[in-house]
């Protein structure tokens, strides 16, 4: 089947992204019906499926459809100063005494959210809803959603062993907005509807040079290296880094393995971004071969910093800690 984007305007696209310090190789765009496939899924290697139909149903979610058929629910628009929208955890916010939240979350119904997009002007905070689908949308989602592509997705999750879907998030975005480089602990087919978004990806080998923050920061997960100003002198390694970029259109899904680090932007000048993502369990670990996969050693850091935070019960004590048992001695 062709792909529903034409090749053209994903060219076009490619050229007008930003350019960063490091690399980055073009991940394949591939039928799901392409043997390959299923070879990559089940390796872990993120790869851009054109046909799958996943959200078929759900392509005529543009913002103003959304706007019509989702309801009066109360979503979840988080805003910003800056195009960037960094994630942090409310639950670790109390263990940073002078953490300052880079944006702020507020809840209001859709047509409200549009409406404030629409009116934005230049110097005004920007704007990014991003909720969890839930029993609160209106008939005509509903209608949509349960007629996604769920035998395909079904059998990707069977075939690879993964555990239960967890959630669903509709992402609505405007115009320019980055999600900056994180991982995620879960497996994720992510479906995109409207707009184009590029994601910059790094594999799971690569925490070394990305410095996420600690475990008990609300920015775990979250790099501390900005790629619009990367600060070589606290963050040598990330001279290092080599990424690979999917842009995606409407139609496209990608396979974003768990512990992939992934950067994500609206592609600017390409209009509001409209989103759906699935989240589903990884498969457990049935037998350890080894050497570990990269992604086992980062689970296995995030345990070992976890106990000794809670084994100090003072997050003051962590480095101190890890510096005397490494510092000298291992290094
Ligand atoms: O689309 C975005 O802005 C972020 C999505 C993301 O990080 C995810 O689905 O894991
Ligand atoms: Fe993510």
């Amino acid at each position: 089947m062709a792909s529903a984007v034409n090749k053209s305007v994903l060219s076009d696209v490619a050229a007008e992204v930003k350019k960063y310090h490091f690399p980055l190789e073009d991940v394949p765009r591939l039928s799901c019906n392409d043997p390959v496939v299923e070879q990559m899924i089940r390796n872990e290697e993120p790869v851009i499926l054109t046909d799958t139909n996943l959200v078929a149903a759900g392509m005529q979610w543009s913002p103003q459809y959304l706007a019509e058929n989702i309801g009066n629910g109360l979503y979840t628009v988080y805003s910003s100063k800056t195009q960037k929208f960094l994630y942090y955890d409310d639950k670790k916010v109390a263990r940073v005494p002078d953490f300052s939240p880079p944006t702020v979350h507020e809840d209001m119904t859709f047509q409200n959210f549009l409406c404030k997009v629409n009116k934005r002007k230049e110097g005004d905070r920007w704007m990014y809803l991003q909720q969890s689908l839930n029993d609160t949308v209106g008939p005509p989602i509903v209608r949509d959603f349960t007629t996604f592509n769920w035998a395909w997705i079904s059998e990707q999750q069977q075939k690879n062993k993964w555990g239960a879907l967890t959630s669903n998030l509709l992402l609505v975005g405007m115009d320019g907005v980055i999600t900056p480089v994180h991982y995620d602990e879960q497996q994720n087919f992510f479906a995109q509807i409207c707009g184009f978004k590029r994601f910059i990806l790094f594999d799971p080998s690569m925490f070394g040079c990305l410095y996420p923050y600690p475990v008990y920061h609300p920015h775990d997960r979250q790099s501390q290296v900005d790629f619009d100003n990367p600060d070589f002198v606290r963050f040598p390694r990330a001279k290092e880094l080599r990424g690979r970029q999917a842009i995606l259109g409407p139609g496209d899904v990608l396979y974003l393995p768990v512990y992939w680090w992934h950067q994500v932007e609206s592609v600017p000048g390409r209009g509001m971004t409209v989103s759906v993502n699935f989240w589903y369990k990884s498969a457990p670990t049935e037998k350890i071969v080894y050497p570990l996969k990269p992604q086992q050693k980062v689970a296995m850091m995030r345990n070992i910093e976890k106990m000794i935070t809670d084994a100090l019960n003072s997050t003051e004590e962590v480095a101190p800690l890890m510096q005397a048992m490494v510092l000298g001695r291992y290094t």
